[in-house]
């Protein structure tokens, strides 16, 4: 992720700036009334001094679009990003372009009263040649740049299908608003923030400590459930799990964020919160967990509509289980189909070789074989050969990560699943249950060492 700090006005700010996180500082130039506006010769000295110290590159940052003008600004300076701040034309950016093809164009988009207000114009931007897009809010007065005011996070959503440019956002960003951006935030074209009194003491002053805190909070969540897998050393997604099918209380008086936290600590790639109330969970939980960690998370509940996966989505799920045996053949692919666009991951668990065949798009999906058996509410006993014999049937269908689900109490268990090829493996009750889950972990990854 890139970290623009933006209206940098003095050579002191530069250099306390090279020793913070920050990629890059906009130095306005053509803001007439603007704070921090330079003329062009303390532009072009401040931009000497960003090469000088070694830290962010300089970003110039303007409202003007006259081609010659901004020829003159960028030879004046050597600086080679140009931000257009203002309400440039698809045909001025076309001719900007044109006059300055090594540049880099970054073209802000103005969101105002819940809208981006050049949504007619992506596409034609992106035709005119426009590398990077930057979201940023407008005051209720009209005015633009540096506003403080918090961007609206489903403004921005309801254009990213349709941007195919990176894009950075801007607007009041601080440490409290990454929650709202969370989903901006794990797009594959977000490049970074940009801020300017977030980044202030109220005495205006730069604060190094306070960017690194924002860049902490706005960092992208890691990748989806499949790739945090396929790289992970122990590709076990550690289950929250209030309650065993049996009744039996699995938290122990230990709270969600508690268990967040043992689970981060015993390397778990990945977690997978049971909403479903047979289990004792509850869309608390969900937040709870939601709210304390930035892994991708499973969210296990019997999804039968299209909006209860819209609604797992903005609590924070990455992936939803989608389970075959309960699911009508029509359902099951429609569902999956659904989650996908929403950008979820589908978790489709299985128990007979004969469920694939509702299994539309495997290679988008992690499939998922249930040692244990739903229907009977989980309460007979685990058959972990049904996920041995199932293998060789689930890799056919193309699905990335092949996972062994449920009934697996011990790491010796655990190794075995994956020494015979599985890719994941979900863990609940035998993981809530263990005293000792470091070392529960600690013997999985030698057991799995010694298998290879
Ligand atoms: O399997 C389902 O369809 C289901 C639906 C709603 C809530 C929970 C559901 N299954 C429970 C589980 O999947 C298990 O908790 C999970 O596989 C872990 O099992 P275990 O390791 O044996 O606790």
């Amino acid at each position: 992720m890139r970290l623009k700090v933006c209206g940098v006005t003095g050579e002191d700010q530069l250099r306390l700036l090279a020793g913070a996180p920050v990629d890059l500082v906009g130095l306005w130039y053509g803001v007439p009334g603007g704070p921090a506006d330079l003329q062009l010769a303390e532009l072009a000295h401040l931009a000497a001094v960003a090469r000088a110290v070694g830290g962010p590159e300089p970003v110039l940052v303007t409202l003007l679009s006259d081609p010659a003008a901004l020829c003159a600004a960028v030879a004046a300076s050597g600086v080679s990003r140009v931000q257009l701040h203002g309400y440039t034309t698809p045909a001025q950016l076309r001719a900007v372009r044109a006059a300055l093809p090594e540049a880099e164009l970054l073209k802000v988009l103005h969101v105002r009263q819940g809208r981006v207000v050049e949504s007619a114009l992506l596409e034609a931007y992106q035709r005119a040649g426009a590398d990077v897009f930057l979201f940023d809010s407008v005051g209720e007065d009209g005015r633009i740049g540096s506003t403080g005011i918090p961007l609206d996070a489903s403004a921005v959503e309801a254009v990213l299908p349709r941007i195919d440019r990176p894009f950075l956002l801007a607007g009041g960003v601080s440490v409290a608003g990454a929650r709202a951006h969370r989903a901006a935030r794990q797009h594959p074209r977000f490049l970074g923030i940009d801020l300017d009194s977030g980044a202030r003491t109220p005495d205006g002053a730069f604060h190094p400590g306070l960017i690194r805190e924002i860049r902490a909070a706005w960092q992208p969540a890691p990748p989806g459930l499949a790739a945090a897998l396929s790289c992970a050393r122990l590709p076990v997604v550690m289950e929250l799990k209030a309650r065993s099918a049996h009744g039996q209380d699995l938290f122990r008086g230990r709270s969600a964020t508690r268990l967040v936290a043992e689970y981060t600590r015993a390397g778990a790639p990945a977690l997978s919160v049971v909403t479903g109330e047979w289990f004792g969970g509850s869309a608390a939980l969900l937040e709870e967990v939601a709210g304390a960690t930035e892994l991708p998370i499973l969210v296990k509940d019997f999804f039968t509509k299209e909006r209860q996966l819209a609604t797992a989505r903005a609590a924070g799920a990455a992936a939803v289980l989608l389970t075959a045996s309960v699911l009508p053949r029509t359902v099951l692919p429609r569902l999956i189909t659904a989650a996908l666009a929403l950008g979820l991951t589908p978790f489709v668990e299985i128990t007979e070789e004969a469920e694939l065949a509702a299994v539309v798009h495997p290679q988008a999906c992690v499939i998922a074989v249930n040692n244990k058996d739903i229907r009977q509410r989980e309460q007979g006993r685990a058959d972990l050969t049904r996920s041995l014999r199932l293998l060789p049937a689930v890799t056919a269908t193309g699905t990335p990560v092949p996972v062994s689900a449920s009934g697996i109490e011990t790491p010796q268990q655990a190794a075995a699943l994956l020494a015979a090829g599985y890719r994941g493996l979900l863990i609940g009750t035998g993981l809530l249950g263990s005293v000792d889950l470091d070392s529960w972990s600690a013997t999985l990854a030698r057991e799995s060492e010694l298998a290879r």
